[in-house]
């Protein structure tokens, strides 16, 4: 069985102000590749409000963590926006700033109705950078827009020769499912709903790639090995372990507020607020949830 890949999807440090604060970017790298044994990233996106920053902002981070991460970490920067235009611009910046990969989620306020309107926008945005591998992101809870993955990625290296696969969040298991049966070997299917890895695992995924493995990184590692190894009590002990956990958390309203704040309190590092329209996460509700995740992994 070829390498799975354990990617994070990053938190966007603020200052107390809500301004983007490079400064916690090389300390974030050390945290993931020497304390949740993460080697790949997932720059700008859900998780990392990209949506709610500037193309400046976004482009200042995407640099930095290109530059900080060189030889340490892959980095895969998100460039979907709601415009063509921004997201073209982002693409060959990444190109400038050389990221090991882009990703591109479908616009969502004028949405694409079929899966051909949005392989067009996406060759559209590849064509800015024809030298990075390229993925389309999956995420129609965020989107809106429920055509189908394997719909939108059928013939699409016709139209994006570099074309490396999906980032695929959503608990559709048969569209997976039907994705991986569908597509030549080397393309990689990185499942992006943490509560059922080990679900998406069973269906062919390549990896996963989401917001908790900031901080549960080391667990989710253990937990792939487990699959590899066809241990499948171990792999299923860590996944309802993390299940827990994120109930737990469900319990305190869930959310990018809560999420960000669990991060730093388990990480240490000053990652800042979400900015609006997230709320920030009240202290004793994180507390909370921290008391859990310490309970549930009192260690790597
Ligand atoms: C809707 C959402 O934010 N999903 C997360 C998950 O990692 C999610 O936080 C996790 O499964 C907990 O619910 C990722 O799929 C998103 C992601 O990877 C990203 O930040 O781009």
């Amino acid at each position: 069985m070829a390498d799975k890949k354990l990617v994070a999807a990053t938190f966007t440090p603020f200052d107390s102000k809500c301004e983007v604060n490079l400064s916690q970017i090389g300390p974030y790298i050390d945290y993931l590749t020497k304390r949740q044994g993460v080697k790949s990233v997932f720059v700008n996106g859900t998780t990392g409000e990209s949506l709610s920053l500037s193309v400046a902002e976004r482009k200042m981070l995407a640099e930095e963590w290109c530059k900080k991460a060189k030889g340490k970490m892959e980095v895969i920067v998100h460039v979907g926006c709601m415009s063509l235009k921004d997201s073209q611009e982002l693409a060959r910046h990444a190109v400038e700033i050389q990221a090991d990969a882009i990703a591109v989620m479908a616009p969502f306020f004028l949405k694409p109705k079929t899966a051909e309107a949005l392989r067009l926008y996406l060759q559209e945005v590849a064509l800015a950078a024809p030298i990075l591998p390229f993925y389309y992101y999956h995420i129609p809870a965020i989107t809106g827009v429920h055509v189908p993955a394997r719909d939108v990625i059928a013939n699409i290296q016709e139209l994006i020769p570099m074309f490396r696969g999906v980032k695929f969040s959503d608990t559709d298991l048969m569209d997976l499912g039907q994705c991986v049966s569908s597509s030549p070997p080397q393309w990689s299917f990185l499942y992006g709903v943490d509560e059922q890895l080990l679900a998406g695992l069973a269906m062919g995924a390549d990896g996963a790639a989401g917001s908790t493995y900031n901080y549960l990184g080391c667990h989710a590692n253990k937990l792939i090995a487990a699959f590899k190894n066809c241990d499948l009590d171990r792999a299923r002990e860590i996944q309802f372990k993390l299940q827990e956990l994120l109930s737990c958390a469900r319990n305190f309203g869930f959310d990018l507020g809560v999420n960000k704040q669990l991060m730093i309190n388990v990480s240490g590092l000053l990652l800042g607020p979400p900015r609006l329209p997230v709320m920030p996460c009240p202290p004793s509700n994180v507390q909370a949830i921290a008391k859990k995740y310490l309970e549930i992994f009192p260690e790597c």
